[in-house]
């Protein structure tokens, strides 16, 4: 558990936001008019693609037991996105919620996906293709696996959703439970195009009705705590982060944290029958297309622990090594893979020799693989003729000198790394400041930038190569999945 805190001038309006997510809680308070951050918090959560909702209420608990929230006006919750929090008549948790990374409804997204007629059927309902992440895949998985289970869940929320209705019910607030676009945007049963649920295929999955929380505007409120603090709509982690970024046409965003994702605003649904891109919703009334991977900043980590070595020395080893990692190749599914979808992959480190066989060409290889699969969703949004003038790199990761020096070459774009903030807790606090104001648009925040990165002259070949070489090893491993 961290606390760090500035002071706060008198007559200074506060708005917290929360960034509940896979590793962790962040709690970041800002000045609502500015978005300056005055004070953050974070404590862990437990590992793994299960994990009981009562872990995030004492990460949440432990975050702000400092008095982090003291005198805040309004709080929003960013959260992991599609996970299955299955609550019964009185509310309770009926199960562990299966989180985003959880493979194990693998089959029921594919028995899911035949039983509508394909992807494409599920692309017109909700926008996406169906893999494992989705919400709706977890509930037939529950049906399938779980029936003692399923027959005593009433209502099905999600990860910031629960953690939501949790903060109201610790005074009189808790009306109703509520969602917001963005989040629902990832369930399945959700559509960005329409706006409206779709009962129909939250039926056929779990074979009975089931009851959803409201979806609320972007600017509305969920309800006050006892103390009068407004609680916001909340959204789903990377509508936060898209939030908290002042972001232009032509600004693409690569999160690197527990997930790899690539997104942009964007003003209508992209419609991606390959799967790639899945089209969400935004926070602001808009979309978001995104692409999303299984493995990302843990890539490193795990490379890192191979060598024996923390991370600034693998960043060291990385760029000791030539582009290419002279022919060593890492396809990093170390967890399975969403994007693409191959949920029991495992990774595989091709082209060692003895020649090649140097830690820093596996560290090299553990950068460039873990890049190249989220240069798969860059060009994916080139392909639906997104402008992609430049990358803003965050999350955990984006802290690597070597992923900074490296990201240019292979998205073939300038990288930008905004000052280092919790970008999801900056979104969530900037939606609570909105909902406190009662203006029609979000207030006004600028971007700090802390340092940006060219493609660095005479590599752009070689880096150009590297993205080739691993299309080709996906197609010789996986058969182009
Ligand atoms: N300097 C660094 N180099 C590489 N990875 C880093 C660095 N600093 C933090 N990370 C990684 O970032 C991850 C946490 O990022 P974060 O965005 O908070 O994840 P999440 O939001 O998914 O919980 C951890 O896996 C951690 O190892
Ligand atoms: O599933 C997705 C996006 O579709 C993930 O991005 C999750 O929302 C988890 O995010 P992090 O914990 O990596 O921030």
């Amino acid at each position: 558990m961290e606390h760090a805190g500035e002071h706060v001038t008198d007559g200074q309006t506060l708005v917290a936001g929360v960034d509940s997510s896979t590793q962790s809680t962040k709690i970041v308070v800002c000045d609502a008019e500015t978005g300056a951050v005055v004070r953050t918090a974070r404590a862990p959560h437990p590992d793994g693609t299960e994990v009981h909702p009562d872990r995030w209420w004492d990460a949440f608990e432990q975050a702000s037991s400092g008095g982090i929230l003291d005198g805040v006006a309004a709080v929003a919750v960013g959260g992991q996105q599609h996970g299955m929090v299955a609550l019964d008549e009185t509310d309770a948790v009926v199960r562990d919620a299966l989180l985003w990374n959880d493979t194990r409804s693998a089959q029921a997204a594919g028995d899911l996906t035949d039983e509508l007629g394909g992807p494409s059927a599920w692309v017109d309902a909700v926008g996406l293709v169906l893999v494992p992440s989705f919400t709706v895949t977890k509930l037939r998985w529950l049906a399938q696996h779980e029936p003692e289970n399923a027959a005593r869940v009433a209502r099905v929320v999600l990860p910031h959703d629960w953690l939501t209705g949790r903060i109201l019910q610790q005074g009189n607030g808790f009306e109703q439970w509520t969602t917001d676009r963005g989040d629902a945007s990832g369930t399945g049963y959700w559509s960005a195009a329409t706006g409206d649920y779709r009962p129909d295929l939250l039926e056929r999955a779990f074979g009975r009705d089931l009851a959803v929380p409201r979806v609320l505007q972007p600017y509305e409120a969920a309800g006050h705590t006892s103390d009068g603090m407004l609680v916001a709509a909340g959204t789903g982690d990377n509508m936060g982060a898209a939030l908290g970024l002042t972001l232009h046409p032509g600004d693409v965003v690569v999160s690197l944290g527990t997930s790899g994702t690539v997104f942009t605003p964007h003003r209508s649904a992209i419609r991606d029958e390959t799967g790639a891109i899945a089209g969400f919703a935004d926070a602001t009334g808009h979309h978001l297309p995104l692409m999303c991977t299984l493995n990302a900043a843990r890539v490193l980590t795990a490379a890192a622990s191979m060598l024996g070595v923390d991370l600034a020395e693998l960043d060291r080893l990385a760029l000791q090594a030539s582009p290419g990692a002279g022919g060593l190749s890492l396809l990093p599914y170390l967890d399975g893979e969403r994007t693409p979808d191959l949920p029991d992959a495992t990774g595989t480190l091709s082209g060692l020799t003895r020649s090649n066989s140097a830690p820093e060409n596996l560290a090299r290889a553990a950068v460039e693989g873990m890049l190249c699969n989220l240069v798969a969703g860059v060009d994916a949004l080139r392909a639906h003729d997104v402008a992609v003038d430049r990358v803003l790199l965050i999350g955990g990761a984006a802290a690597s000198r070597a992923v900074r020096e490296i990201a240019p070459g292979l998205f073939r774009a300038p990288v930008v790394v905004p000052a280092p903030a919790e970008y999801v807790g900056v979104g969530a606090a900037r939606q609570a400041a909105w909902a406190l104001s009662g203006e029609q648009d979000p207030p006004t925040w600028s971007l700090d930038v802390d340092s940006e990165y060219a493609v660095a002259a005479g590599d752009a070949e070689a880096h150009a190569a590297v993205v080739a070489r691993y299309q080709d090893l996906l197609g010789r491993t996986h058969g182009g999945a």
